[in-house]
């Protein structure tokens, strides 16, 4: 451990004091205790578990992958797809974006680069050994060195590099995210991910509690693979579930935004109420900024109601709040766009309206008198239908915004003298013209604009 010390702070990373708590707070992985580990483990002599057929992943190969391949192969150094997308590929989805891993040291890939005059971009991940290559200018690649995580605090870690596959397979956190995928179509798994994947199990490599203390995100993203992989809404294993709840306490130093990320993913694939109601089971609750004592009973029932539809994933938060001031400390702890916040805001104050003989009137005023973005007020009460359950969903859905005909404009052609009155006076006459269900028109409404005014003259008076 001394050693390990000892090189840090010579690396210049961490100052002497920065480094000693940072080893007190962590865990310390001796190379020693590593390869006894990987001697453990459960891993395989031939990783090449199977060959895709070309056409199963040539779609993925643009000519800017080529290009990226090619200038790998002319300096003899291995690169192949790494995590997610031979995960996606392999159940058959489109992966969204292609992450690199390759024997080639940042140093190395820089030279490399700045030979073959390719532009890197966004510096910073070098310290992590991510290099980020543009390629043609169109697209960006990320490669990043094949390494092992020396040390971690539950949020950074430092890395050491290594040529060995199975050693970056090894660091990664579940097993279905550890594979690589060839330029041949050869799919690398050390850790049994392909039969996980196949079993649709969510599986750490290794041990689960080391994975989790490396970096404690990953107890959420544990949730969200759950929700993209397995083929039940609660078959977890006993195990990993005492794991994540024994560790729970590590969310506390973890950003908002991070939560955020793998949180609302979660909440758009299966299973969203289902997998909630564990996470608030392990404890997840007070670290992403839930009440104590949650509304579960509501969730349920929502998800209970709801469960044809698609959901926002604020919807399924704002169940388990019980008043604004819960959707104030939520957004403060995750931090979700201003337009979720006010979502959150909505759902949680308009979930309750009472109906009355015209229904979807209340819903028609909160678009029509809306302060916020029309098109956002739009969206805002088709969710609070769908969250109440409303046969109202397919009306409102129907219901085209009625163009309202009074402006400033027609204001001052009616000889109303320029002022501060436009504002409410627009106010009251748009009130007139929503009770008439829109019947009255401009010739129609301006012939209520004096007595409005005698109304508003009266009342000053009185004031
Ligand atoms: N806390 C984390 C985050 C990421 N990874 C590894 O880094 C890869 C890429 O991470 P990320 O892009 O966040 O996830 P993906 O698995 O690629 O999922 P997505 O398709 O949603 O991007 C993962 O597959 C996994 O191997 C990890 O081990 N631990
Ligand atoms: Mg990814």
């Amino acid at each position: 451990m001394y050693t390990i010390c000892l090189e840090i702070i010579k690396r210049g990373r961490y100052s002497p004091k920065r480094a000693l708590s940072t080893l007190n707070k962590s865990r310390i992985l001796r190379r020693s205790t590593r390869s006894k580990m990987d001697e453990e483990l459960k891993s395989r002599e031939n990783p090449v578990v199977l060959r895709l057929d070309s056409s199963e992943f040539q779609s993925i190969f643009t000519p800017e992958v080529i290009t990226l391949k090619n200038i790998f192969d002319k300096y003899k150094y291995e690169i192949r797809i790494a995590g997610g997308a031979v995960r996606d590929l392999l159940i058959g989805l489109n992966p969204k974006d292609l992450d690199f891993a390759t024997t080639a040291t940042p140093q190395q890939m820089k030279e490399m680069f700045t030979s073959e005059n390719i532009r890197m971009i966004n510096a910073n991940g070098e310290r992590h050994g991510t290099i980020t290559a543009r390629i043609n200018d169109k697209e960006s690649f990320e490669v990043s060195t094949l390494r092992i995580d020396v040390l971690t605090d539950g949020r950074h870690a430092e890395v050491e590099f290594t040529t060995d596959w199975k050693l970056d397979a090894n660091r990664r956190d579940l097993t279905i995210n550890s594979m690589f995928l060839g330029f041949d179509g050869s799919v690398y798994d050390y850790f049994f991910g392909y039969e996980d994947l196949k079993k649709r199990r969510i599986v750490f490599v290794g041990d689960p509690d080391r994975r989790v203390k490396e970096d404690y995100l990953r107890i959420m993203r544990y949730f969200r693979f759950y929700g993209k992989i397995a083929d039940k809404p609660d078959n977890h294993e006993e195990n990993t579930l005492r794991v994540l709840k024994d560790n729970i306490i590590g969310l506390q130093n973890i950003s908002g935004e991070r939560i955020w990320v793998e949180l609302k993913k979660m909440l758009q694939g299966n299973f969203a109420g289902n997998l909630l109601k564990t996470m608030i089971d392990v404890g997840v609750g007070k670290y992403i900024g839930l009440p104590v004592s949650p509304n579960v009973e509501e969730l349920d029932r929502l998800v209970k109601r709801t469960e044809h539809l698609s959901l926002h994933p604020i919807s399924y938060l704002a169940a388990l709040l019980r008043d604004l001031d819960d959707v104030t400390v939520l957004y403060n702890r995750l931090k979700f766009s201003g337009y979720d916040r006010d979502l959150a805001y909505f759902l949680v104050e308009h979930r309750g309206d009472k109906e009355g003989s015209r229904p979807l009137l209340p819903y028609e005023k909160l678009v029509l008198n809306s302060k916020i973005k029309q098109k956002d007020a739009i969206e805002y009460v088709k969710e609070v239908l769908k969250y109440r359950g409303d046969k109202l969903f397919d009306q409102f859905n129907e219901w085209v915004v009625p163009r309202f005909p009074i402006s400033g404009k027609v204001l001052k052609e009616a000889g109303v003298p320029p002022g501060k009155m436009y504002g409410p006076i627009i106010s009251k006459i748009k009130d007139i013209w929503i009770e008439s269900n829109y019947k009255l028109a401009e010739e129609e409404l301006i012939k209520y604009i004096p007595g409005i005014i005698e109304e508003f003259d009266k009342n000053k008076v009185k004031a």
